[in-house]
């Protein structure tokens, strides 16, 4: 870091510290003059009291009542030293709690403002916000502590400077080389432990990583079930042992140079008292002279060591600060647009989207051309890793694309207000969030606004299946949703079972009621196959009229999309409806067959070769009575919608069971 870096960043804390609190700044600056007046005042009273005391204006010559205010004033003014370093101790934690506040509200403001997803997913950036916040719980403070420490100290040194030159003048060069030396070993040693700091982020994160895997109740069943928590406690600890033992080496460092230096000062003081000690023996200067002189290079040696002390920490705390500074600078990750298109009139259309992770990761979507049309559901089908999240993800604008566009009525959403593109997509993700707050909460935060407003939430919910559930908890919408925090009133809150939870996010991204788009990435996936088909019935009312991306790999909540599209391997290989695709033969017919076959079995296995039926779950009916009261018949283990045109056995098989 140049000088001028240095000074630019120290004057950016102290502006922070200024907005934090200007009384505080003044207060600290007015006390830091004071106490640092206060020792020379101290000194020549003690220097009168002792030249009283010894006697120098000839025998007998002491004043009683004179000594006796002197020691009085003494007194005063050590007590009133005591009294201003507890004040300014108050005032500096007080000043030092709103510079935090302030600084940590900015530190988070500005990740909050990150719009896309890349900086939560590069390693530099995390490791740059964990510097970040270290930072930003002490940095600016420190560097504060060094002004005002300057200031403190340059009063204690102009009240001495004088005495000392005046008595010994060699003293004055001997002060200035060991300043020299000192500021020379302190930035040097500041150095290596603010290097330390940033080159430990990687380590400390894992640790933390690992720390929290140990103490989170999500990862405790798999710790439990398969012996895990050994080894990431010993990682955990191999981490500890990384980030502290790079920490101690450094410490070692700069306690070997302080050493060095306190020793530099002890001797220059130790050479300017014997000398001193022998103007006094050869009567040039008195007892109270010399007293004063000790008092002198004692403390403008502490002022001068505690400013280059302070300034070896302010080192350290600028070149922390500096990274704060730069997280806070650095530029937006995505660029914002400024037009506001009119409600969703044509639709949404993919043009030769090109994307991919990293410049080095393989093309997650390779040209992909698709149209949603207004009003229309659209199905998106494809096998693991075909590209379909990273679809909706691009449809979010969480990335850009790399190669092509994505238009909103004819007009490239990077031109929108990335918030206004937002507020018009309701959506639930494939790893959705469980919050741990009350049910309320948890489904109100799919529309921050409209939060308090229980009869949207409870539409919402009711939507999702969910509504009845959560009213039967403790507290109904009030019951909070975790098992590691308690109420308001001290009460435990309740578990949900995973598809409640799907539910809840299913309800939270319902709750956007004037959404224009709503985009489902897998929302039923863990749901039984009632709740499932309960829940698209739901959804399907909810929809109607309304544009809307569906993603699912089973297969029968897309049968009912206008328009089914197929990705394979980043690219859109089929597009058509159900019974089209099916013929065409192709990968969706792959697919569907396959999901078909499962079924098939499961029916076979279901209704063994005695005509007994096998139950698949608490209060299963067996097969055959079910199909009968749902219109269908059994016929060699296929179950075939009654009044069914002819099928090919599969297609019908996956359309009357579960596939439904
Ligand atoms: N955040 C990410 N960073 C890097 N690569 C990613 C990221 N997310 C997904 N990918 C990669 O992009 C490709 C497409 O992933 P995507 O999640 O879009 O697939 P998908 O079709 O939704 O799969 P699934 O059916 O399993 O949900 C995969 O190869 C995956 O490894």
């Amino acid at each position: 870091m140049t000088v001028l870096g240095r000074v630019r960043t120290a004057a950016a804390a102290l502006r922070l510290g200024w907005r934090a609190s200007r009384g505080g700044i003044l207060l600290q600056l007015l006390l830091a003059l004071l106490t640092g007046a206060l020792p020379a005042a101290m000194a020549y009273v003690t220097k009168l009291l002792v030249d009283d005391l010894a006697g120098a204006g000839g025998p007998g010559a002491a004043d009683g009542t004179r000594v006796a205010w002197l020691a009085a004033a003494g007194a005063a003014l050590a007590g009133a030293t005591a009294v201003l370093n507890h004040v300014t101790a108050l005032i500096t934690a007080t000043l030092g709690r709103a510079v935090n506040i302030e600084v940590q509200d900015r530190l988070y403001e500005r990740v909050n403002a990150y719009r896309g997803l890349r900086p939560f997913e590069d390693p530099a950036t995390q490791d740059r916000i964990r510097l970040a916040e270290t930072a930003a719980q002490g940095a600016p403070h420190d560097v504060l502590d060094f002004l005002l420490d300057s200031v403190r100290s340059t009063a204690t040194i102009t009240g001495f400077l004088g005495t000392v030159l005046v008595f010994w003048p060699p003293m004055g060069a001997l002060l200035v080389l060991c300043v020299a030396v000192s500021v020379a070993g302190h930035l040097r040693t500041s150095r290596g432990m603010a290097d330390t700091a940033a080159a430990v982020v990687p380590a400390a994160r894992r640790q933390y990583f690992y720390r929290m895997l140990l103490t989170d109740p999500r990862a405790a069943k798999e710790l439990r079930l398969f012996g895990t928590g050994q080894l990431f406690r010993q990682r955990a600890l191999d981490g500890l042992r990384e980030t502290s033992g790079a920490g101690l080496a450094a410490l070692r460092r700069s306690v070997l140079v302080q050493s060095g230096l306190a020793l530099l000062t002890a001797a220059a003081a130790g050479t300017a008292a014997v000398v001193v000690a022998r103007q006094v023996l050869a009567g040039r200067i008195t007892l109270g002279d010399m007293t004063l002189f000790t008092a002198a290079v004692a403390a403008v040696q502490g002022a001068l060591s505690s400013i280059v002390m302070q300034l070896g920490r302010a080192e350290e705390a600028l070149r922390l600060f500096g990274h704060y500074l730069a997280l806070l600078g650095s530029p937006a990750d995505l660029p914002d647009g400024t037009h506001v298109p009119a409600p969703l009139r044509e639709g949404i259309t993919f043009e030769d989207v090109w994307f991919r992770y990293t410049p080095d990761a393989p093309w997650a979507l390779r040209g992909v051309d698709l149209h949603l049309p207004h009003g229309r559901a659209v199905g998106l089908v494809g096998v693991n890793g075909a590209g379909k999240s990273t679809l909706v993800k691009l449809l979010c604008r969480f990335y850009d694309p790399e190669r092509g566009r994505i238009l909103w009525d004819g007009a490239d959403i990077r031109t929108m207000p990335v918030d206004e593109l937002r507020r018009r997509i309701g959506a639930t993700f494939q790893d959705f969030m469980t919050y741990d707050l009350t049910a309320a909460e948890n489904i109100g935060l799919g529309a921050p606004e409209h939060r308090e407003d229980l009869d949207r939430i409870r539409a919402a919910a009711a939507r999702a299946g969910i509504d009845r559930s959560l009213e039967r908890l403790p507290r109904g919408y009030r019951t909070l949703l975790s098992r590691t925090f308690t109420d308001e009133d001290e009460q435990n809150g309740v578990s949900l079972s995973g598809g409640q939870w799907q539910r809840v996010a299913l309800a939270r991204s319902l709750m956007r009621e004037d959404a224009e788009l709503l985009v489902l990435d897998e929302p039923s996936s863990g749901l039984d196959a009632l709740a499932e088909r309960e829940v698209h019935q739901a959804l399907r009312s909810h929809r109607a009229g309304r544009t809307s991306l569906l993603i699912s790999h089973r297969l029968a909540a897309l049968r009912e999309a206008d328009l089914i599209v197929v990705l394979f391997e980043g690219r859109v290989v089929e597009r058509g409806g159900h019974d089209e695709l099916v013929a065409l033969g192709g990968r969706y017919a792959e697919l569907f067959a396959a999901q078909a076959e499962g079924y098939r079995e499961a029916g076979d296995a279901a209704v063994d070769g005695e005509g007994t039926a096998a139950a698949v779950g608490p209060g299963a009916v067996p097969r055959a009575d079910a199909a009968a009261r749902a219109g269908t018949a059994v016929r060699d283990g296929v179950t075939v919608r009654a009044g069914a045109d002819a099928r090919p056995p599969r297609v019908a098989a996956a359309r009357a069971e579960g596939v439904r």
